[in-house]
């Protein structure tokens, strides 16, 4: 599904934390949104779900403006902070959020599954998730947010806490799922991921200051690094210019 945001803002006890932002992402790509900590990305992740209302502009996924009830099976969403159940085992988690997918019985023993393969989890399904560790939490979450095969993934900062090994499965996976068509947000302060994105946007302090395709933003750097897309983003944010 391609994404369409269009002038879209917001705002926190009168403070205006996202600002006039508009972008287009079409079906199968992979977008990171960058900027520094408390930039706006989690809030536009956000609103892009419809988790909170815009104040003004629109969000299309297609042809339609979300949030939509018929929209809600489209999207996966991995938010920052687990959103797991405690006292469930890995397996009940996942049998919750199928549920709330309405998957039927047959499929979501499949994807559970796959799921779980994914995230090599398999071993620990029954295991109830208050003994897991951050990471095995994270992990559990990415399995929620495909396992209904989502075909917009939102992923907040989804690595944190995932040893590179892992990592490196986990975005082998992305690039799977980008492949079979699934069009994909992440927020990430990793710079090795950005690499994986066909699409970049910088934002800094609620402003979306470039959105380009990876390749094009690089070659805007003085030197071609991925780092270098942050001191971009606050020389832009300063009024310099990028060199
Ligand atoms: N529910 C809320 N109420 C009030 N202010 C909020 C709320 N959510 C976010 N903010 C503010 O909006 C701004 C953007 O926050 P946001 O979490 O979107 O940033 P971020 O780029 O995701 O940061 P990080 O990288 O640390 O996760 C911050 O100033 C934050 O304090």
């Amino acid at each position: 599904m391609n994404i369409h945001v269009s002038n879209v803002s917001k705002s926190f006890d009168h403070h205006l934390v996202i600002k006039d932002i508009t972008f287009s992402i079409s079906s199968g790509e992979i977008c990171c949104l960058l900027g520094p900590s408390g930039s706006g990305k989690t809030t536009l992740i956000r609103l892009m779900i419809g988790a909170i209302p815009a104040d003004a502009g629109a969000i299309h996924f297609n042809e339609s403006q979300n949030p939509k009830m018929s929209l809600l099976k489209e999207i996966g969403f991995m938010p920052q902070n687990d959103a797991l159940y405690d006292d469930l085992s890995a397996e009940g988690n996942l049998k919750f959020f199928g549920g709330l997918f309405q998957m039927t019985k047959s499929s979501l023993e499949v994807r559970i599954k796959e799921a779980l393969e994914i995230v090599e989890l398999t071993e620990h399904r029954k295991k109830l998730v208050k003994n897991f560790s951050g990471g095995m939490k994270k992990r559990l979450s990415l399995a929620a947010a495909i396992l209904h095969s989502p075909k917009i993934l939102f992923l907040d900062e989804p690595t944190v806490g995932i040893d590179p090994v892992l990592r490196r499965k986990i975005w082998d996976q992305f690039q799977v799922l980008k492949q079979s068509g699934t069009t994909i947000i992440v927020s990430t302060h990793v710079m090795d991921e950005v690499t994986e994105c066909d699409k970049a946007a910088l934002i800094y302090d609620g402003s979306l200051i470039e959105f380009d395709t990876v390749a094009n933003l690089l070659k805007k750097t003085q030197n071609g690094r991925v780092e270098e897309l942050f001191f971009t983003a606050s020389k832009i944010s300063k009024g310099g210019a990028v060199q």
